[in-house]
């Protein structure tokens, strides 16, 4: 079975003082979560399309859902986790609960404040999951990616057309994820922010797929402002 996993269970700290975490808030008449539902709904392939978010947001999440009626019964909603691979677990663990899960099945998880996706996109990550088990999202880093560890000076420059930068959706197969996930260190469970990681640290394969530029992830004020200059400026394609 094909599963899609929504990350919704963040508070948006970097949205600054807003009345909503970033997920809820409105993008061109309606909340961004809803923009980025529709593109996964608008996929056959997806057994369950389920949604991550905080608990004290589960009847809201509920609502929207209602007053924007998009109403599909592969839809569920769930309560997410303490940190982004957390949700992901939290996802995995009700999947498994309902439907236990087999050798085969995949799941594409996403951020919901992704909300410029494609249909492309979706459904290379679903094809490429299938063949190689593990997918990242990327796009080819335009800048010179500077390395600093110290944060002060220089420690490496990595050659340019070997860097690009992660966006979702990350797909994977999911007992691969779960197993690599449940063996990290705790260390390594905390500073990990990034799913694909969770293999990468152990040297699984993980295919590229194209992203989008502007398949851009809304995090602060200003991402907000591009995200609606981007539907006004009709630059973004199903
Ligand atoms: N416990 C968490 C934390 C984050 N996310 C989701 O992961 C996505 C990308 O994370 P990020 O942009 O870092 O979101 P927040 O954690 O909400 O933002 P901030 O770090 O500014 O608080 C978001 O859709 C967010 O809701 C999640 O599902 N569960
Ligand atoms: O919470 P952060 O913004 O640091 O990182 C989360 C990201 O790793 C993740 O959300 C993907 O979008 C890949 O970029």
């Amino acid at each position: 079975m094909i599963y899609a996993g929504i990350l919704a269970g963040g508070s948006g700290s970097r949205m600054g003082n807003v009345p909503l975490p970033k997920q809820f808030l409105n993008l061109d008449g309606k909340p961004i979560l809803i923009h980025t539902v529709e593109k996964f709904l608008l996929n056959n392939d997806f057994e369950n399309i389920i949604i991550a978010t905080p608990k004290e947001w589960l009847s809201h999440t509920e609502n929207i859902i209602g007053n924007y009626d998009i109403y599909d019964e592969r839809l569920k909603i769930i309560e997410g986790g303490s940190d982004r691979n957390e949700t992901i677990m939290c996802i995995i663990n009700f999947i498994n609960k309902e439907k236990n899960i087999t050798d085969e099945d995949v799941i594409v998880t996403h951020d919901a404040v992704r909300p410029f996706l494609t249909h492309r996109i979706i459904e290379e990550n679903i094809n490429m999951v299938l063949k190689y088990g593990a997918v990242d999202t990327v796009i080819e880093a335009t800048d010179t990616i500077v390395a600093s560890q110290d944060h002060d000076f220089i420690s490496s420059i990595p050659v340019r057309n070997e860097m690009y930068q992660g966006q979702t959706p990350q797909s994977f197969n999911i007992k691969l994820l779960k197993h690599n996930y449940e063996n990290l260190s705790e260390t390594n469970k905390r500073i990990l922010t990034d799913a694909c990681k969770i293999l990468a640290v152990s040297g699984e394969k993980i295919k590229l797929v194209h992203g989008e530029l502007f398949n851009i992830k809304i995090t602060t004020p200003y991402d907000l402002k591009v995200a609606n200059s981007i539907i006004q400026g009709g630059i973004a394609s199903d």
